[in-house]
């Protein structure tokens, strides 16, 4: 990938028209030479994390130091990172990122904030409130992971998460989140029910979407807005919109990209001080091509204008997403580790999966692998291998487990005692 020349635009964003601000610091020696130094500090700081007294009088030092007016914020952390609050937006690939904290989870051993009792979501779409975690009463702040549905919260959050916790989420380009979450919500949003389909609505939004059936209707107006707990039929004023955009950035350290899903990756093994096995993943929650309905032009302008919140919001985040990539590892090794990242996920595919690529529902052979299904949306899965050796089994099993079986298997196992979700599920291998 070659850096944009003489432009504002990164040429993967050109495409798609989305604007870049143009590095300050280009790829040279004086950049080095300023990481390096960035880096050994960040070293020595991050050994404070051992000190139990900086750990309890400077939370907020842990996540990012400023020494000699030099921000080491966005540098990798010398180890891995196992706090981690994941703000699940809808229809964003938040089920496949969901999949990697899940994994990374049973591989340290880590403790999940999960719903309470037969929920699957975190009271969703009110907002947060730490007893829908199942156990807050009696095991405080000591989570590592929370990563399922719910309406951002931040004081709420911050009882159940401990100090030095990284938040990220995910936003998507809100034309294409549109078009997937009509066909997902189809059945359930009154908005789309009236509608024949996703041009027809959004020639004349208001004839379908009543602002009296609110919550209900959240899928089809400023959807990423009211996952990050605001008003998604807020009026769209400057002032307004900046205060939300300042708080959001306020509360999260990395915003990930749908669209760019490889390079958020890269990113975020980098913030979290993973390794690159820690983010392969195998894509999820994807729908047949049948399934996915032709926008016409005049639909993706009017998206932008009906979900101006949410388009706002996508635009100032891709924004930082490039230049963080630029004032940190860089285009060229980003390029690199996409690539990498790519070769393993191609590698694992060939190891576990029977088809190349994934399958209609009904040509799942074990049933209790089936994605959970919604709307006009067919959902796809995959078929493992047969005869695989346990521990492949155990990789490629859990690489496939969709979100709803694989949250209950870890509920089952983090709390033996309680009676198990409805969608129960094991993913135990062997003896
Ligand atoms: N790796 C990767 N890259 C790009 N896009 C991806 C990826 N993984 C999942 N997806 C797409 O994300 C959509 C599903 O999003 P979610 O998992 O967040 O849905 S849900 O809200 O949990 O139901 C769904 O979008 P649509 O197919 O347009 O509906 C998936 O195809």
């Amino acid at each position: 990938m070659q850096q944009a020349k003489g432009t504002d635009l990164h040429p993967a964003c050109r495409k798609q028209n989305v604007y870049v601000d143009k590095p300050s610091i280009t790829k040279s020696g004086r950049k080095f030479g300023v990481v390096r130094i960035g880096r050994t500090l960040h070293f020595i700081l991050d050994s404070l994390d051992f000190c139990l007294f900086c750990r309890k009088h400077f939370p907020c030092a842990l996540n990012s130091y400023r020494v000699w007016g030099f921000s080491t914020k966005h540098l990798r952390p010398s180890h891995p990172q196992t706090n981690a609050m994941f703000l699940k937006t809808h229809k964003t690939a938040s089920s496949t990122i969901m999949n990697i904290l899940f994994r990374f989870a049973e591989k340290h051993n880590l403790t999940l904030a999960l719903p309470a009792g037969q929920n699957y979501h975190l009271g969703y779409p009110h907002h947060f409130m730490a007893q829908f975690v199942e156990g807050f009463k009696t095991m405080g702040q000591s989570y590592n992971i929370m990563c399922n549905h719910m309406r951002f919260n931040l004081p709420e959050v911050r009882k159940v998460m401990p100090n030095t916790t990284t938040y990220f989420s995910i936003l998507r380009n809100p034309v294409s989140l549109m078009e997937s979450s009509y066909a997902y919500n189809k059945f359930f949003t009154p908005a789309f029910r009236r509608s024949k389909d996703v041009n027809e609505f959004l020639a004349s939004p208001w004839t379908y979407y009543n602002m009296s059936e609110y919550t209900n209707n959240v899928h089809a107006r400023n959807y990423m807005w009211f996952d990050f707990g605001y008003d998604n039929n807020a009026m769209d004023t400057e002032d307004y919109v900046q205060r939300v955009i300042a708080e959001i950035e306020q509360a999260f350290q990395l915003m990930l990209l749908t669209d760019y899903f490889d390079e958020s990756m890269v990113l975020l093994k980098d913030t979290l001080g993973w390794e690159l096995d820690d983010v392969v993943y195998f894509k999820l929650n994807s729908r047949s091509q049948d399934t996915i309905e032709s926008m016409t032009p005049e639909s993706k302008e009017k998206v932008k204008e009906w979900c101006s919140l949410d388009w706002k919001l996508y635009q100032h985040f891709n924004r930082t997403f490039w230049r963080r990539i630029q004032e940190t590892i860089g285009l060229e090794k980003l390029d690199q580790e996409v690539n990498l990242l790519r070769m393993r996920q191609k590698e694992l595919m060939e190891l576990c999966l029977l088809d190349p690529v994934p399958i209609d529902k009904t040509k799942i052979k074990d049933k209790k692998l089936q994605p959970f299904q919604s709307g006009r949306a067919n959902i796809l899965g995959y078929n493992l291998k047969e005869d695989m050796a346990n521990e492949t089994l155990r990789t490629c099993l859990r690489l496939i487990t969709p979100e709803l079986q694989y949250m209950s298997y870890l509920y089952a196992r983090q709390f033996p005692e309680k009676k198990r979700k409805s969608t129960a599920f094991s993913l135990r291998i062997g003896a």
